[in-house]
């Protein structure tokens, strides 16, 4: 008898997030970014063209600006990222609403620490024969979604005995995802004095030639921004969708934020609102990126009021969606 066989037993459910470096300094940063910009899932460059570029340009330059930007925003008490404590306390939270249908919860990162496989072999250890992948990623991408599936199937390879495996597609226009954004947008606008001049939906972006390669992801994006406008009853204009976090020379997924907000400012508009959808949880390229640069970009150009709009974190609506999405995904496994 193995370990596995003494347990009752119960399905698992790992969320699992983008990445995380370790800290702050320069080698944890680059340890984090080599690793993740080597995945070919993301740089669809060939090894032998790319590694030098990465080894010997990207990953002398670019960790100290990086961990510049970690250390603004980085969690001192639990000395995590902001998207680690946030991914922990989501399957915390729901671990607890869970434990009484047996179902175990954990979190990984794709990149960096706690590893996909460490937590997945903690989830068989503990008895889980049935597990559903949940990646935390609103709209499917390869450079996202699929690379988690990749790695969860690399580290089953080693298995002799695996468990079932059930992964998440996407939840781009699932309906509590979009009633969790319109309560979110609507509790914040609640706050303001006036109301908002636009609310633009912001996107990672991804390079062009992925979309054209047949990455559905620009029509993920445009699915949940439909869906959000419909339910606030927004107008395109209103309600743009615009494109952040630009990397490299590629031609990206347009509109880029950072020209629609000089747009806007060229045309006089004074206040803004900025929420981005894509994201499940804040992390560097919320709190930084959005909170910080793109408000000092619009201020410094003119405008007057720039309302960031935080992402589901640990809301109860964020809890109550993925409660909801793995209900419907764990269908039959009860
Ligand atoms: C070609 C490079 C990249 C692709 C493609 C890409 C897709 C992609 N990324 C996310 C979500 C996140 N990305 C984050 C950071 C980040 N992304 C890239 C590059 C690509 N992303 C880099 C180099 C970085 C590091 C920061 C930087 O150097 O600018 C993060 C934040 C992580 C954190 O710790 O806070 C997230 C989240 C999505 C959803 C996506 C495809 C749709
Ligand atoms: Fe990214
Ligand atoms: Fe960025």
């Amino acid at each position: 008898m193995n370990s596995t066989q003494n347990k009752t037993p119960k399905i698992g459910v790992l969320l699992v997030n983008l990445g995380t470096p370790e800290g702050t300094d320069y080698w944890s940063i680059r340890r984090y970014l080599s690793e993740f910009l080597s995945d070919k899932r993301v740089i669809e460059l060939s090894s032998f063209l790319w590694q030098p570029i990465l080894q010997g340009i990207i990953l002398s330059i670019r960790p100290h600006r990086l961990g510049r930007s970690y250390e603004r925003v980085w969690d001192k008490a639990q000395n995590k990222s902001p998207l680690a404590v946030i991914t922990q306390n989501q399957a915390e939270t729901l671990q607890i609403d869970l434990l009484d249908q047996h179902i175990c919860v954990e979190w990984a990162m794709r990149y960096g620490k706690p590893s996909v496989k460490d937590k997945l072999t903690f989830l068989k250890d503990e008895g889980c024969q049935k597990i559903l992948i949940l990646p935390l990623y609103p709209q499917y991408s390869a450079t996202t979604t699929a690379t988690v599936n990749d790695e969860v199937f690399r580290v089953l390879m080693q298995y002799r005995q695996q468990p079932a495996i059930r992964t998440l597609y996407s939840f781009a226009d699932h309906p509590d995802y979009i009633e969790a954004l319109k309560q979110t947008i609507q509790e914040k606008l609640e706050t303001l004095s006036e109301a908002p001049e636009r609310i633009l939906l912001s996107f990672h972006g991804l390079p062009h030639r992925y979309v054209d390669a047949g990455d559905p992801y620009e029509q993920e994006c445009h699915k949940t921004a439909a869906a959000l406008r419909n339910a606030l009853e927004k107008t395109k204009e209103e309600m743009p969708l615009v494109y952040q976090s630009r990397f490299g020379p590629d031609k990206w997924l347009g509109p880029n934020i950072a020209d629609v907000i000089t747009e806007y400012t060229g045309q006089g508009i004074q206040r803004i609102a900025v929420i981005a959808p894509g994201f499940m949880a804040d992390c560097l390229e919320t709190k930084e990126e959005i909170d910080h640069e793109y408000r000092e970009l619009f201020l410094s150009k003119g405008g007057k009021e720039f309302t960031y709009i935080p992402c589901l974190n640990d809301h109860p609506l964020a809890i109550k969606l993925l409660k909801k999405i793995i209900s419907q995904e764990i269908q039959g496994w009860i």
